[in-house]
């Protein structure tokens, strides 16, 4: 494989995303004889593409292609794009250029936010796609396109094959009726326009897919659809991730003691997918395409659950026959400043996690802004809750129901690759070990999201320490509130605590008189 990447140039959107970023590491450290990647960039937060690419260099995640080849920026070629503007805004210059040596297209960009309103999500994930294919059509050397979605495309069926199936709607009548809507009328019907999917996300994601497969016939084109992409398994090092989407937040909410309760199934499969596997993936599917040009795009479903399950209830806190290896590891590895201790209850029912919601974050929510107000400070723990409920309410649909990804074309993909590729571009999630993954996960949301120094875990163990002890005597002072409200008040509180006095009492003598005699 990588003797085929030597020489080429190379096309990514989303370099710049969670995945893109992985992608451009893994092409420059395992194919070094690529001959320039290209990167459409857009200026942002005050940043040209030029600072933007440049800083991203910078990052840690770049190490181990910088200890290899310290002069690696040059293959690097930042292209500058806003995806949502006609012709993707690339100067005709810069067209031009792509049209004359771009050889492989991978377009990783999109929105992925589950609240984007429609009109935007379907101007990014499916009118720049089409933009992206029409330039592609252009490129005189092109010998592959890789298109990345997502698992989720097809979240209204139970069973995914690795096939394209027809959109909820046709996306070109879809764009023509919006174009005139505004954006009232289109967040009043885009309920009714999703139907039974949960965002227009996977909504978007699904006539993009359409979208692509309608140029099958043009370009070799191959479909990579990702499960929940999670930190990197192997490489460039375990735990690398940078971001708070899907369960990288939850897993940090849940660290930080903020997120003690969730609904998920417990015995339904986290369908995790380490960002090393499907870049790995991406890149065998990218010489796949070009080297065996197959007819008709190739879908990749690239998920674990139908190859080496884990469980919701393997995540969180769980009494049954699961282990809980998020709160254990953030209880080795705590946090710095943890809201409270790490302890977090997964429950499909939605009363009890309405009870736990309650009890759990709403009352010390209320208590701490309380204590913030008395000591003359501003109230924030409540609004922190209400973020969090929205973003977890988004990410429910998803951890509390099960599907079926069929993955014989990644199989097929596998059997093509030489056992030296296999090594190199492993995707091979048999073996991956789930605790050790998650131990990873965990350290790596630590290190890289919330630029924590691992030195300083003795006194985060310290201050969960410091933790315990306040909730004990918190929960001490409660009891003797309530005993002195009670006791002191009422006749019958009274004689109920004198006879469950007198019950221990009796009990106590009981077991003193029968550990005796059997002595
Ligand atoms: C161990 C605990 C027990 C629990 C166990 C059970 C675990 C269940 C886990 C369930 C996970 C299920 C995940 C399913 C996902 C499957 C989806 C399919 C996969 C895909 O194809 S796409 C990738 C998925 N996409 C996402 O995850 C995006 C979802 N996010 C959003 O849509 C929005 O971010 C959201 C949630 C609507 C929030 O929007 P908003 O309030 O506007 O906030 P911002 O996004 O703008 O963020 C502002 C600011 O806050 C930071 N941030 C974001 N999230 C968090 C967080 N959880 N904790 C802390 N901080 C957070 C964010 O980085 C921004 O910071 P800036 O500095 O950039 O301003
Ligand atoms: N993360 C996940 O769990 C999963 C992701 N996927 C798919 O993988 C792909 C990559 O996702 P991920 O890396 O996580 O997403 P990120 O949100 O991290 O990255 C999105 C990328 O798209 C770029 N982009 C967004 N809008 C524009 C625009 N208007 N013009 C130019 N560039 C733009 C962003 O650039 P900028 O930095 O300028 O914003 C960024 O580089 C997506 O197609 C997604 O659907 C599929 C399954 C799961």
């Amino acid at each position: 494989m990588a003797e085929y990447y030597a020489g080429k140039s190379v096309l990514i959107t989303g370099a710049t995303g969670f995945m893109g970023k992985v992608l451009v590491e893994k092409l420059l450290r395992s194919c070094p004889e690529v001959k320039a990647l290209y990167l459409l960039v857009r200026p942002k937060a005050g940043q040209s593409m030029q600072q933007r690419v440049s800083e991203m260099m910078t990052c840690k995640l770049f190490d181990r292609v910088r200890e290899d080849d310290p002069d690696f920026h040059r293959k690097i070629i930042p292209i500058s794009s806003e995806l949502t503007q006609p012709g993707l805004a690339i100067s005709p210059q810069d067209g031009e250029k792509l049209a004359s040596c771009i050889n492989i297209v991978f377009h990783c960009a999109a929105t992925i936010r589950f609240d984007e309103p429609l009109k935007h999500a379907l101007q990014l994930n499916v009118i720049a796609t089409q933009q992206l294919l029409s330039l592609a059509k252009q490129m005189h050397h092109l010998e592959a396109f890789i298109h990345i979605s997502t698992a989720y495309a097809n979240c209204n069926r139970k069973h995914i094959d690795e096939v394209i199936y027809p959109p909820p709607v046709e996306p070109r009548k879809l764009i023509e009726s919006l174009e005139w809507m505004d954006d009232g009328i289109v967040r009043d019907i885009t309920p009714r326009l999703i139907g039974d999917r949960p965002n227009t996300y996977t909504y978007t994601k699904a006539l993009a897919e359409f979208v692509v497969q309608q140029e099958q016939d043009q370009l070799n084109i191959a479909i990579i659809r990702p499960s929940i992409v999670g930190a990197s398994w192997q490489e460039p090092f375990p735990g690398w991730i940078d971001n708070f989407n899907g369960p990288s937040g939850v897993f940090i909410a849940a660290g930080k003691g903020i997120l003690r309760t969730m609904r998920a199934n417990n015995d339904a499969v986290a369908d995790l997918i380490p960002v090393d596997v499907v870049i790995n993936l991406t890149l065998a599917a990218g010489w796949y395409t070009a080297v065996h040009r197959p007819k008709s795009a190739l879908v990749y479903n690239c998920t674990t659950g139908g190859i080496n399950p884990f469980h919701w209830g393997e995540i969180g806190t769980y009494t049954g026959i699961y282990q809980h290896h998020v709160i254990s590891s953030f209880k080795r590895n705590p946090l710095e400043q943890a809201f409270r201790r790490p302890n977090a209850n997964i429950t499909s029912n939605y009363l009890i996690n309405q009870y736990w919601i309650l009890v759990s974050h709403k009352f010390p929510a209320f208590i701490y802004d309380l204590f913030l107000r008395l000591s003359g400070q501003k109230p924030q723990m409540m609004r922190i809750f209400n973020r969090l409920h929205k973003a977890i309410g988004l990410l429910e649909y998803f951890s509390s129901q099960d599907w079926e990804w069929n993955s014989e074309n990644l199989n097929m993909l596998m059997s093509q690759m030489t056992p030296e590729d296999r090594k190199t571009f492993n995707f091979d999630v048999r073996q991956l070990n789930w605790p050790e993954y998650i131990e990873n996960y965990c350290i790596g949301t630590k290190k890289y999201v919330l630029n924590e120094d691992m030195s300083d875990i003795p006194a985060a163990r310290q201050h969960l320490r410091k933790l315990r002890n306040i909730r004990y005597t918190f929960n001490t002072v409660l009891v003797v509130f309530i005993w002195r409200v009670f006791i002191a008040r009422s006749q019958m509180a009274r004689n109920i605590w004198y006879f469950v006095v007198s019950l221990c009492f009796k009990f106590l003598s009981y077991f003193r008189a029968s550990s005796t005699l059997t002595n």
